[in-house]
């Protein structure tokens, strides 16, 4: 690194700059927020490392059974699930924990807990690992409803009552996305620094957007109002131009392109899977916080998505996200068959 030519960058805004500003506008806080947010921070500069080492690795003939040591390899979904857990606890912020990695609800031991109940997908997008595309992790974060022994029914909270949600993208770059309900902001990991740097402030989605985003395979079990919507996109009756469509397969990818560059995301419900694919509490709520955080919309067919109260930790529910116009039409096509 050329210390010298780097010696302007000190007044960088780091991700933990950023955080400790917006602690210091709540002068009752005590910092809790703040280190819960740092773990998870660290959590993803590990699964990064982690997820760049994987093909490496693979190259190597490390990721199997065993590596070069004797010791097990873990798979990169096994092992970001731990690399969370044992953040989140070692926080001592936290006394829930929900990931899609585990059947059940972990809870923190009394010595070590704290009042956030945390949400998340550890590793998204996990078939698309072995061919080097963007995967991502996904959190969110509520408060426990009081002061109790923690149950169940503390994550069980309509969508709308988390405090922040966010994702960490391990692409090109490693991309973390943040919201606390006060607008989204999106930091971009310096290698050289092991630092997350404020590269996206106040992201606002674009009110309209030209691309739209779906797994059109599931097409024959679409109910009407996706299947006209999407007609629409291809073919639009108002004179527009068609759509184009983008679809990765990584939900963390197709959202971050969604927020950046406006249209819109959906996995709807089908024949197939009447609920949909993707879970209400680590997908569904998270991206949805963020989406309207920065103007946009999200909707399930039948309401607003952070309206939903989920009654079991790994629900799932259909989703439509994106710019506020492009959703807004989605919603009036559902309505309308409403009535019919
Ligand atoms: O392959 P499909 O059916 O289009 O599903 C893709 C969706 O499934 C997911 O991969 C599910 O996530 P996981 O990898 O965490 O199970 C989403 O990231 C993505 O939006
Ligand atoms: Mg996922
Ligand atoms: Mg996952």
């Amino acid at each position: 690194m050329d210390h010298a030519a780097d010696a302007h960058r000190t007044d960088l805004m780091t991700i933990t700059r950023f955080v400790l500003n917006e602690q210091s506008k709540y002068p009752e806080s005590r910092g809790d927020f703040t280190i819960l947010l740092s773990h998870i921070v660290l959590g993803c500069k590990f699964v990064c490392t982690a997820v760049n080492k994987a093909g490496l690795a693979k190259l190597l003939g490390l990721a199997g059974e065993t590596n070069v040591q004797g010791e097990d390899q873990k798979k990169l979904d096994v092992l970001s699930n731990e690399v969370f857990i044992k953040a989140l606890i070692s926080s001592g912020r936290t006394c829930i924990l929900v990931s899609e990695e585990d059947e059940e609800a972990t809870f923190v031991e009394p010595a070590k807990r704290g009042k956030y109940c945390v949400v998340f997908d550890p590793l998204d997008g996990s078939s698309n690992i072995d061919c080097g595309v963007s995967i991502g992790t996904i959190f969110g974060i509520y408060m426990m409803k009081d002061a109790h022994e923690p149950i169940v029914d503390d994550v069980l909270q309509p969508g709308k009552n988390m405090l922040a949600a966010g994702y960490c993208m391990y692409g090109s770059s490693c991309t973390l996305v943040l919201s606390t309900g006060n607008g989204v902001n999106g930091f971009t990991l310096d290698p050289s620094l092991g630092e997350f740097i404020l590269t996206h402030p106040d992201i606002k989605i674009p009110k309209k957007g030209k691309i739209y985003s779906v797994n059109e395979g599931n097409a024959k079990n679409w109910d009407g109002p996706t299947s006209k919507y999407v007609e629409s996109c291809k073919f639009p009756k108002d004179g527009s131009s068609p759509k184009s469509l983008r679809y990765i397969g990584s939900m963390v990818a197709d959202v971050h392109r969604t927020l950046l560059y406006g249209g819109i995301f959906l996995y709807p419900a089908d024949k197939k899977s009447p609920n949909g694919k993707l879970r209400v509490l680590y997908e569904v709520f998270p991206m949805s916080f963020l989406m309207e955080q920065a103007g946009g919309q999200a909707f399930t067919g039948k309401e607003r998505a952070l309206d939903l109260v989920p009654k079991k930790i790994h629900e799932r529910s259909p989703i439509f996200l994106g710019s506020y116009d492009d959703v807004e039409e989605i919603k009036r096509l559902y309505s309308a068959e409403e009535k019919n």
